[in-house]
């Protein structure tokens, strides 16, 4: 991370208005944590193919037009737009022909034109291509009726994908396969690109089992490791899986300087409410300059949040709660965002459906809940959503079933029947 001197938690909550830690709306979580994290330093250059998915870390400045000519977008006749007669058919000469990469280098006089293909260069002057299926051909000449063609249509100009000088893509943009294309029509066989952001991750509690071990009784397996390691998968972070840590004050201590001495950032779940057999929230507090928050939210009312401080370098603390909806819903609302600024790449608002309520939803102004929905197309066109069944923070069956997030805002009241509500498509989120 760099070496800026960064803002201390105090100084970070003083610029959020009505910060109350005890009662945090999401959008103020959201303001506080987009202030904490820091980008990460070091850029590095790919081969084009591996760079898919990685976040650029400067502007691409398009060097060359592209196209580099003045092209036809059809096979048919290149012609002077200026013979063309108002009114009746156009009788032109073939003086002979161009093909993509070959194209016709002779002159041309007025009542010429030259037989062309898709791609290949206009010969000098001619602004205009007729597709062959509009004329009528008749030995050295071709017959374009009236109307058949407007001057300057058909034609491809230099430059008009990309000028010389063009910002091709900006800084920040996480590379998808229209980019990889976009730099391979630039030429570029490499791109700078942010190293990639670490991100280290463990499970707090005794009653967690690790799959292939057996289930003791009042033990539940890990599953919070694995939802975890999905949604890290898709942001294109490196990804590092510190397992299960019980809870004991010296595993948990060697657990959180570990991930701290190896990561950017260190996500644990579970420990930090306010149950009795937890050390978690004494370790992370010793460890470094942590806030224990209870945010107006539903699912995922506590969570600790700050750094944790280890052999001189420090690491972004999220400190999820235990229950496995919890956990992903507070890191789609409030950890991914944080994790893409991190990685250079500052998230845009992802697009929101608005969807009828199938059914009636009760809900409290004063917190934003996340409840679990299936949308689909509705019969009188739009769409609607249904709440997948029990939303019990422990339920990840709601989770696993829904293909949206139903977002009800904080000032939101009772939802009644064909209520339209916000839904967060998880396509978006991906
Ligand atoms: N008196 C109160 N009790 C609770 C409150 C509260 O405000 N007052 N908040 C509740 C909420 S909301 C949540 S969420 C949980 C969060 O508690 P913790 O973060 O301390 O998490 P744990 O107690 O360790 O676990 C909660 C629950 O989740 C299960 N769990 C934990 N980790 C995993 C995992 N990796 N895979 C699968 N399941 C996991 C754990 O067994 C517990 O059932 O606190 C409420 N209580
Ligand atoms: O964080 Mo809790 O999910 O509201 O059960």
């Amino acid at each position: 991370m760099n070496d800026k001197p960064a803002p201390s938690l105090e100084e970070i909550s003083s610029c959020v208005s009505g910060y109350d830690p005890n009662a945090l709306p999401v959008e103020q979580a959201r303001e506080f944590i987009a202030r904490l994290v820091p980008r990460v330093e070091g850029v590095e250059m790919l081969a084009l193919r591996s760079a898919m998915g990685r976040v650029l870390a400067r502007d691409i400045v398009s060097d060359i037009d592209v196209p580099a000519h003045d092209n036809s977008a059809m096979d048919g006749y290149a012609l002077y737009g200026s013979d063309l007669a108002a009114g009746g058919d156009t009788v032109l000469q073939v003086v002979g022909s161009g093909l993509a990469g070959n194209g016709y280098a002779g002159s041309v006089a007025p009542g010429q034109c030259v037989r062309i293909m898709t791609g290949a260069t206009m010969p000098d002057g001619l602004d205009t291509v007729i597709p062959q299926e509009f004329v009528r051909q008749d030995g050295d000449r071709v017959v374009v009726p009236a109307g058949a063609v407007k001057t300057g249509e058909n034609r491809r100009l230099a430059g008009e994908d990309l000028a010389r000088g063009d910002v091709a893509l900006s800084a920040g943009r996480v590379l998808r396969p229209a980019d990889l294309g976009m730099l391979a029509s630039l030429g570029r066989a490499e791109v700078p690109v942010w190293r990639r952001l670490r991100v280290a991750f463990f499970s707090t509690g005794n009653e967690l089992r690790s799959i292939g071990e057996p289930l003791d009784p009042g033990c539940v397996y890990d599953s919070n490791r694995y939802t975890l390691w999905g949604m890290l998968q898709r942001l294109g972070v490196e990804v590092l899986d510190m397992g299960v840590v019980r809870d004991d004050p010296r595993a948990l201590e060697s657990a959180f300087r570990d991930a701290a001495a190896q990561a950017d950032v260190v996500i644990t779940s579970g420990g930090v409410s306010v149950g009795e057999a937890d050390y978690t929230k004494a370790i992370m507090a010793k460890l470094g300059d942590v806030l224990f928050w209870r945010i107006a939210m539903r699912p995922g009312r506590p969570m600790a949040i700050g750094r944790i401080a280890t052999g001189g370098r420090s690491a972004i603390l999220f400190g999820l709660p235990g229950n496995p909806v919890a956990v992903m819903v507070t890191f789609y609302a409030l950890v991914r965002d944080a994790l893409l600024a991190m990685a250079g790449a500052p998230a845009q608002p992802l697009p929101m459906l608005r969807a009828a309520s199938a059914g009636a939803i009760r809900k409290k102004p004063g917190r934003t809940e996340y409840q679990r929905g299936i949308v689909t197309p509705a019969a009188g066109g739009g769409w609607e959503v249904r709440i997948t069944g029990s939303q019990g923070s422990g339920i990840l069956r709601s989770m696993s079933q829904a293909n949206g997030l139903v977002v009800l805002g904080h000032e939101q009241g009772n939802v009644a029947a064909g209520d339209p509500v916000d839904v967060l498509p998880f396509d978006g989120l991906i």
